[in-house]
């Protein structure tokens, strides 16, 4: 097969460099045909995948984090490509898509043994679509607004600490200053005003690397999980969050889970400011936005 294998250099904050070159061997091994994508930058690889999906290959497999399923799910979606499966070697810091797919972290070989058994049984999952008035764009794992996106714009504004270390400090930093936002939300047409600390329209298990929200949203069950932590105190919001990682936090009065097809979101803050939002970790933009499921939108091989 003649596979497009698209790789992130800087993944993980380049510990992960050397994947792709390991990639390629593998599946040369194998029998296959690899073409490898490397550019300077997310913009030039975005460019370069169009390109090598338009011109056709059997697979475009990504090499990185959930920044890299994210460029691929926006390349992918669009009907200007013929339709292409993806598949996906997790080398990321966050990895949430690959832990929503039960995908091995940190075995390449097993990574990509399970793509090529991917190939027998496809697998159809939904997308979410963010749109604005000027523009929209596909998330596979997750699209949040709030405490979280916060924590994401402090962190990707530091240079260090490298890892995980930097979000954990930005969490720390974020909580001190953090109030509850306002939020008006259409849900499935209908009109809502509440206060929260985080809203999250989420189609995987997790954010933030295994933050498992929503732990039993499932990428390809026609509907999106809608989560929205409600406001409490600080030291309430320290003894919930550590919850989050094994899904504890399911059944606390401050957090629900509602199953749907499209929301709107918007935020009310004080001033002129504007809460910025985040998809598959990556920065979107302000609100307000719309997130609608596109149910069946994309083949993986995993
Ligand atoms: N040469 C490059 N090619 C692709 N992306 C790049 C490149 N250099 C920097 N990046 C940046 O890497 C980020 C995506 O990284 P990726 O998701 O693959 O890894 P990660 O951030 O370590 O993992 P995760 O998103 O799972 O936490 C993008 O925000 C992108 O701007």
């Amino acid at each position: 097969m003649k596979i497009a294998v698209a790789v992130n250099p800087q993944a993980a904050f380049g510990s992960s460099r050397g994947s792709g070159e390991r990639v390629l061997e593998l599946l040369r091994a194998a029998g296959h045909q690899p073409v490898l994508l490397r550019e300077t930058n997310y913009q030039a690889l975005t460019a370069s995948v169009r390109q090598a999906v338009q011109q056709g290959v059997d697979a475009l497999l990504m090499v990185g984090g959930d920044g890299m399923v994210h460029l691929g799910v926006n390349v992918l979606a669009s009907e200007a490509v013929p339709p292409t499966p993806m598949g996906l070697i997790p080398v990321g810091t966050g990895n949430d898509a690959a832990r929503s797919l039960g995908l091995p972290l940190g075995d390449i070989p097993a990574a990509v043994q399970r793509f090529l058994a991917g190939a027998q049984q496809p697998l159809s999952i939904d997308l979410g679509k963010v749109s604005s008035d000027r523009e929209e764009e596909f998330f596979a794992v997750s699209f949040s607004a709030g405490f979280d996106a916060r924590v994401n714009e402090r962190a990707n504004g530091w240079r260090w600490p490298k890892g995980r270390q930097r979000y954990n400090l930005a969490i720390v930093r974020e909580l001190a200053t953090f109030r509850p936002i306002r939020y008006r939300l259409v849900v499935d047409g209908v009109a809502e005003e509440l206060e929260a600390m985080l809203i999250a329209v989420a189609n995987g298990t997790s954010l933030g690397g295994g933050m498992k929200i929503t732990p039993d949203a499932q990428l390809s069950d026609g509907e999106l999980d809608l989560f929205v932590v409600a406001p409490m105190s600080r030291l309430r919001l320290v003894a919930l969050f550590p919850k989050v990682f094994s899904g504890r936090h399911i059944g606390e009065p401050e957090v629900s889970i509602r199953r749907v097809r499209s929301v709107r979101i918007e935020a009310e803050l004080p001033g002129n400011q504007s809460l910025v939002s985040y998809a598959d970790g990556e920065r979107v933009g302000a609100l307000p936005r719309q997130i609608d499921l596109v149910p069946a939108a994309l083949t993986l091989w995993v």
